[in-house]
């Protein structure tokens, strides 16, 4: 990281609980590399993490222990490091490869576009070739048109140290939204075929390794659990999912745990077992009394992805703890940022506006800011003029939060980075189009923002008011960290934070924080445009009269959500009848576009 995202904070920390087979996990960090340069908290980059993994590889080898690093996918989309390059990831890709994974496998979004499956295969399993895993997942060869695994199914391997026999997976959920460029076949089927069947019945295996873009709580892993055990009711298994964004640890029994570790380049997720047998470099051989334990220990922590935490957790400093690699990669990210020009501003934010931080509707809401200000002052194709309309759009179109200050190109790509355009259906029924929202909010969980998930495990505070929760004091480094002096616990100095609870506990963040409130938002908005006005003097949506045919606009992701629930509605509207609105727009662009004009920076 660059000093001025030097480390922020100085909280009282958990240490890490190192064991026999050590895990660094990191899923879901949709082009944030560059880290978070307006939260401290989560400040270090990329070429940190590296350096923070080749810190602790020492410390591995020096104990005799083993330490694998895991990645499971969402690497691309959501930051301006990926998603401002043309073409998209032409930084990221080479950055990301940087570090040395020894087990990695695709998300949903490697696979949105043919475009990004193809860099998939292309570069990145070449750059991890041998760890890169697909078990479930085909694509069809760019070159040859033939259908092909986008890497190999499994592995089988030896930890360095330990001598432990490791069968690994790499599966993605059942997802379908994928580009008809590769082939994800569902978890259900593909625990039935030959190759897995035959590997689970493998004696020769001391840790089943399950790593997949897939939640925790989720029937694919409850089916991978159940077939593993079905075969080898007594080998532990260690899983490592992601895409719900959230921290999250299971128990499926006192031999299979599970790890989730956020999202956004937030978290760094530890794992630890001890009690392994070793198989391979037989420690029986070395020592005739060892015994691998009858139950052997699991053990998790979450680290906020910061320097503070990287320099306790190595027990190193400033200028000890970056290694040159690391150092390299963080200029080729400074360098990368400064091309895309991504802290170019566009204008200064007048207050925050949270995702899941504040209630809908509300002041600090940003899909109040989207539905009430950003659609009604750019939504407008000049072929329709002002005919009265509605936008429809999920809420998971927004991936992230505005902070107060100045908003950058970068922040226009972390607010929505998707190439997702707008269609319509001209001249719907408003009666008919009115009753669209309600339905769409019901139960359509595909739409939901992976934050909803994340809100979800959070206590229902629907009705709650937003909650103070002094952010100044996590954007703001202290004035002791930037003097650099030792710090004394004291609950009042604790910084608002993740505060975990899974099946662990409550112990499971490094860093002891207060905690925040989250609230739940809808799956979908609706924003209704120049309807006509009651009196001359009306000037909001609610002053006006119902017209009778509207246009109906929607971010074509929904769409086939939306023909569903016309359908539903008594409607018969068909692929057909939809047309592209604003040819070329985005919500990134209608987002800039707003700002440049509505925020000014004294
Ligand atoms: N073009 C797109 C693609 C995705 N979304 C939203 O993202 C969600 C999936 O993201 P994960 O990081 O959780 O895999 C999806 O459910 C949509 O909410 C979108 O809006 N537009
Ligand atoms: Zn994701
Ligand atoms: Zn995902």
């Amino acid at each position: 990281a660059q000093p001025s995202a030097s480390p922020p904070l100085s909280a009282p920390l958990r240490d890490l609980p190192w064991g026999q087979l050590n895990f660094l996990h990191t899923t879901d960090t949709h082009g944030w590399h560059a880290g978070h340069l307006q939260e401290p908290s989560f400040s270090a980059d990329w070429g940190d993490y590296i350096s923070f993994a080749e810190r602790l590889h020492e410390k591995a080898d020096d104990e005799g222990v083993d330490l694998l690093l895991v990645d499971t996918g969402d690497r691309i989309e959501g930051n301006g490091l990926y998603d401002a390059s043309d073409p998209k990831g032409k930084y990221t890709l080479e950055i990301f490869g940087e570090q040395d994974i020894d087990v990695i496998c695709s998300g949903n979004h490697e696979l949105y576009k043919a475009n990004s499956s193809n860099n998939e295969y292309d570069e990145t399993v070449p750059n991890f070739l041998g760890n890169y895993l697909a078990s479930n997942l085909d694509i069809f060869d760019p070159k040859t048109g033939e259908q092909r695994p986008l890497a190999q199914r499994y592995k089988k391997f030896t930890t360095k140290n330990q001598g432990i026999r490791i069968l690994a997976f790499g599966f993605l959920y059942d997802f379908t939204g994928n580009a008809n460029n590769t082939v994800v076949k569902k978890v259900e089927d593909t625990i039935k075929d030959k190759w897995f069947q035959q590997a689970i019945r493998d004696r020769d295996v001391d840790l089943f390794l399950v790593i997949g873009h897939i939640q925790l709580r989720s029937q694919e892993f409850a089916r991978i659990y159940r077939a593993i055990r079905e075969q080898q009711w007594d080998v532990p298994i260690q899983f490592l999912g992601g895409h719900t964004h959230i921290r999250d640890y299971a128990k499926y029994d006192s031999k299979a745990y599970a790890l989730e570790s956020g999202r956004y380049m937030e978290t760094i997720g530890f794992m630890s077992i001890t009690g392994l047998s070793t198989g391979g470099k037989s420690n029986e051989a070395a020592d005739p009394d060892f015994k691998p334990s009858a139950s052997p220990s699991f053990s998790r922590r979450y680290i906020d992805n910061n320097l503070f935490s990287f320099y306790h957790h190595t027990s190193l400093n400033e200028s000890t703890f970056p290694t040159e690699h690391g150092r390299n990669v963080s200029s080729m990210i400074s360098s990368a940022r400064k091309k895309l020009q991504l802290d170019k501003t566009y204008g200064c934010a007048p207050r925050d506006y949270w995702t899941n931080r504040a209630p809908y509707p509300s002041k600090h809401s940003i899909f109040s800011w989207l539905g009430d200000e950003v659609l009604p002052g750019t939504v407008c194709d000049p072929k329709r003029g002002d005919k009265p309309r509605m936008v429809l759009t999920n809420t998971g179109a927004i991936r992230f939060d505005i902070f107060k200050g100045p908003f950058t190109v970068d922040n226009s790509y972390t607010v929505s980075p998707f190439t997702s355009g707008f269609r319509y259906i001209k001249d719907v029924p408003f009666s008919v189009a009115k009753r669209l929202l309600q339905i769409l909010n019901q139960e359509v969980p595909q739409l939901w923002p992976a934050s909803k998930s994340f809100a979800s495990k959070m206590p229902a505070q629907p009705n709650q008011a937003h909650t103070s929760h002094g952010l100044e004091h996590v954007y703001q480094p202290s004035e002791q960290m930037r003097l650099g002096k030792a710090h004394t616990y004291d609950e009042k100095d604790l910084t608002p934070g993740y505060t975990t609870t899974d099946d662990g506990g409550s112990d499971g963040d490094d860093t002891i924080h207060v905690p925040i409130t989250f609230f739940r938002v809808p799956s979908c908005l609706e924003s209704r445009i120049d309807f006509p006005p009651t009196s001359a003097s009306a000037t909001h949506s609610s002053d006006s009269v119902e017209p009778v045919l509207i246009d109906l606009i929607y971010v074509d992701f929904i769409q086939s959500y939306v023909l569903l629930a016309l359908k539903f509605l008594g409607t018969d509207y068909q692929d057909g009848d939809t047309e592209v609105y604003m040819q070329g727009r985005d919500m990134t662009s209608l987002i800039a576009e707003w700002v440049q004009g509505h925020w000014d920076c004294e």
